[in-house]
């Protein structure tokens, strides 16, 4: 039996719309099915570890934004029940990165098929992320679009990634660059004035952009993005290239693929966990990020 987990606050609402739709549908298709409603954060997480050890669950689905499928994602990590998802987020980069149609009814087609198989995921500070994980501006971008009252207001009018470009714009103003010492499967350098580190097992990011356009999720690497030493007004003119993946040829951006990776900063940087908040960086303490090659069942 599919599960679906929904949460009817993604996309401002849009969580809710959907269900209402995909429930019409299932009803009218006779097919079984069960269903349960995200009451906090962290819920879906729950739920999903716990339907994965309960025999008889096919595949759990998510309704909801990146962050609901991060949730499922590390509850059933490991599992051999897999995840999907029906788009109803702002962002929506597990399902662009996936190639899901992004409206419900070619989402819900596609889930009902039922065709698994495996990618890796990558894993930072002991937590689960299966589209990307981001050190320092684009954590704070997570951070603050997450918190904005502008996210609720693009979702209303359908355009939540907009809400993302805001965010970017806003920190272009105040963001302080970061010392940096990397270590990438055994081999050290240090970067002085560091804006962001992405690590991607999946290409999508921000709602469509290309942060690492190399990324494949079942190819046993994580490919990351560092951009370093650019003033704010360069940052500003070479943002849009990160939609179609051409930001990689600036002389600013260094791209990298490693397996297990060790990142300590100089002072706190935000990090984010497939667009979720995931703390700062600890002083002093390397985070540890590595790839976990074929821990999730996706369809
Ligand atoms: N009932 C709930 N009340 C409060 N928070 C919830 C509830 N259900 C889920 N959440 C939390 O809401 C957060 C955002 O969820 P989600 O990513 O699905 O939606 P979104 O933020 O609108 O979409 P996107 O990530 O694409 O921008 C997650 O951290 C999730 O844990």
């Amino acid at each position: 039996m599919i599960w679906f987990v929904i949460n009817r606050l993604s996309g401002n609402g849009k969580g809710k719309k959907v269900w209402q739709e995909v429930e019409r549908a299932l009803d009218r298709l006779g097919i079984e099915y069960g269903r349960t409603f995200t009451q906090k954060q962290g819920h879906a997480e729950e739920i999903a570890r716990e339907l994965a050890n309960k025999p008889g669950i096919s595949a759990i689905v998510a309704i909801g934004g990146d962050g609901t499928v991060h949730e499922v994602a590390n509850g059933v990590a490991g599992t051999s029940v897999p995840v999907g998802c029906i788009p109803a987020g702002s962002g929506d980069d597990f399902a662009r990165s996936l190639g899901y149609p992004l409206l419900w009814e070619g989402a819900l087609e596609r889930v009902l098929k039922l065709n698994s198989r495996r990618i890796d995921a990558g894993l930072i500070n002991g937590r689960l992320f299966a589209i990307s994980a981001g050190i320092g501006f684009d954590g704070e971008v997570a951070k603050l679009t997450n918190r904005s009252w502008y996210k609720r207001w693009f979702n209303r009018i359908r355009a939540g990634r907009i809400s993302y470009v805001v965010t970017v714009l806003r920190l272009l103003i105040t963001y302080k660059p970061c010392r940096v010492r990397l270590d990438v499967d055994g081999i050290t350098s240090e970067h002085d004035d560091v804006w962001l580190m992405a690590i991607a097992n999946m290409p999508g990011y921000g709602g469509g952009m290309k942060i690492c356009p190399d990324a494949k999720d079942d190819d046993g690497w994580l490919h990351l993005c560092l951009v370093e030493g650019i003033s704010r007004m360069e940052l500003l003119r070479f943002f849009p290239r990160v939609y179609d993946g051409t930001h990689v040829t600036h002389p600013a951006v260094r791209m990298l693929a490693g397996r297990k990776i060790r990142m300590e900063s100089g002072t706190p940087m935000t990090i984010h966990m497939d667009g979720e908040f995931g703390g700062e960086t600890p002083v002093g303490t390397p985070v540890a990020i590595e790839v976990l090659p074929d821990r999730l069942l996706v369809i």
